[in-house]
Formats: C-alpha cells, structure tokens, sequence
C-alpha cells in the first residue's frame, strides 16, 4: 500500500530538549492512525513536523509523496490543531466559506455546519464562540477542502456528548471515504474505537505500534485492583513479582505488573488484606499505563 506518510530518521530538538526521537514511521492511505503519549511525549511535534510546521533538526518528512511545505500537498490536506485561531470580524459561515474558497472543491457549507454541529451558530460571530465551539468551527475549517489526509490534534477537548459523537461519526465517515487521518488524544476509549493503528510515543520515541486489538493484548491482564487494607504499603507491592506501579485512590489500590498470575500468589501467599479484587483484562487505559512504565 502506498504511504501517505513516511517520517524516515526525524528527530526534533528544541534547545537541550530532544522532543522527537530519530523517529521512523510509514502511514499508509486510507488508514485511522491514533498517536498516544503522555504530556510531553512529542506527538504535537511530530504532527508539526509532517504538516511543515516545524522543520525536522534530522529526519526526512515526506506527506503525499512530497514535501510538506510544498502548495499542491497543502492543499489536500487539512489540520484542527490544539489552538483554533478564530478570524476577528467574520461570522462562523462567512469563516468557512473563506476557507472554502482556498479549495478546488470544497464541500458543502451546509454539511460543513451540519457535521461541526455549528447550524444553529451560523450567523454569529466566529470570535462570540465558546471554546468547545470554536474546536467544531476548526473541524469544518479542517474539512473545507475535502481532504486526503486530515490530522486531528487533540479535537475533542472541550466538547459535549453530541458533538463529540457526531464528530467521530464524521470521522468514520471519512475514514469510509478512504481518507487518511492522522489524530492525537488522551481520550483512550476514543483511539480504541476509531482508530485501526495506534501508535505509542513516549520521550519522542516508539514504544508501541500495533491494531487496538494487538496493544491491549500484548497487556492482558496486567493490572490487579483492590480494596487495601491498613497494612498494606507501596513499598510491600514493589516487592512482588513484575510489579511496575502501583496507584492509589484512597484504599483502592491498581497494581501494575508484568506477570500477573505470579503477583495474584504472591498477593494471597503474602496474606495482603485485599477485598474487591479484580483483575483488569487489558483495557487500552490500563495497557498504555503499562507501557509507558515499562518504557521509563
Ligand atoms: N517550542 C518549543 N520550545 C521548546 N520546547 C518545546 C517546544 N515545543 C515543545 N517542546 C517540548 O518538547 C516536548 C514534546 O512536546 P509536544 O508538545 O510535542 O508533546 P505532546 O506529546 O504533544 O504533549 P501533550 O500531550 O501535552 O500535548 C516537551 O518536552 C515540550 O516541553
């Protein structure tokens, strides 16, 4: 299959901060890639850097076969970055049908405005909107133009229920339409069921790259949960087997480890007062917890 993305060797440093690794990764068209990390982890960099953003310190770049800075591969693609900078004195429709008239062939305002949810704040001005809003309004910005490949960074912060469901349908839809999109996010059960790729940065590097299916089993079962009782310490569940981390919320306890059938002996061997137990079977939030304390 043909790459709509190919980052060969690119790595990113700001100053004394190495933000993107030596970093290769082939996107190939018409796949939904989610990029996960933690703050800090390099995956705006990295956006920024395949959208010409930012210039690689190494590495090449290469987006639709070209160089991202390249006018005949801007404009087949579109990008909702984190910041939606909104243009002062323009109405939400007026906004987007400036950014329809870059295209060849835009889509049309009205599915725009359906798809962001934005029919009811057509008439308003761009810079009245809320913040939720004004990311809707970048979503449509993004879409004007059709685009083969579309990058989302971060898009469904600050979004409510509706929106954020009519958004990934969108999405999908695209998808559908043999798109490429490439997105970041925190929201983890997102990744999970939108995406056919993930890809795990963490200190500018790949630590993990597989289907949803292939991260959350590569992590079965890593994590134990329970109700602690007093005499139960971080210090005792480090000492058990393949333990990575241990998280507290009050007495209920996540105890990370590697090898989770040997942790549960320990655990009833050690006579650790525990009620509720439960063994968590590789959620992709509890998966990417443990790749990333594996990976530090
Ligand atoms: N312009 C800059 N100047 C200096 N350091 C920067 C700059 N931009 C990013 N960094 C640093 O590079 C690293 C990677 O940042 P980046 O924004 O790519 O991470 P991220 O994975 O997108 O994080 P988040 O999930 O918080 O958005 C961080 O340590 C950040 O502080």
């Amino acid at each position: 299959m043909k790459a709509a993305i190919q980052l060969t060797g690119v790595s990113k440093v700001y100053k004394d901060k190495k933000a993107v690794d030596n970093l290769t990764l082939s996107i190939a068209e018409g796949t939904v890639v989610a990029l996960l990390g933690p703050n800090g982890a390099g995956k705006t960099t990295t956006v920024s850097m395949i959208l010409g953003l930012h210039k690689p310190t190494q590495g090449t770049v290469k987006l639709l076969g070209g160089d991202p800075g390249d006018v005949r591969v801007r404009d087949r693609i579109g990008a909702m970055l984190q910041e939606v900078s909104v243009i002062d004195g323009l109405k939400v429709s007026e906004s987007i049908n400036l950014f329809r008239s870059y295209y060849e062939k835009p889509l049309p305002l009205n599915y725009l405005l359906k798809v962001s949810n934005l029919e009811a704040e057509k008439d308003k001005m761009a810079s009245s909107l809320s913040g939720g809003q004004q990311r809707r309004l970048g979503f449509a910005l993004a879409l004007a133009g059709d685009p083969e490949v579309l990058f989302l960074d971060e898009p469904t912060v600050g979004m409510d229920v509706t929106s954020r469901q009519l958004f990934w349908d969108t999405v999908r839809a695209m998808a559908g339409k043999g798109r490429t999109i490439v997105l970041t996010t925190h929201y983890l059960d997102e990744a999970d069921s939108v995406a056919d790729r993930i890809v795990v940065i963490n200190n500018g590097k790949i630590i993990a790259d597989g289907t949803p299916g292939e991260i959350k089993s590569e992590t079965t079962g890593r994590v134990v949960s329970f109700v602690a009782g007093p005499t139960v310490t971080s210090d005792a569940l480090y000492r058990l087997p393949g333990v990575t981390d241990v998280e507290w919320s009050g007495r209920h306890v996540k105890v990370f480890s590697n090898d989770s059938d040997r942790l549960i002996r320990a655990l009833v061997e050690g006579k650790f007062e525990m009620r509720d137990i439960e063994i968590h079977s590789g959620g992709l939030e509890d998966a990417f917890q443990a790749l990333v304390q594996q990976a530090n």
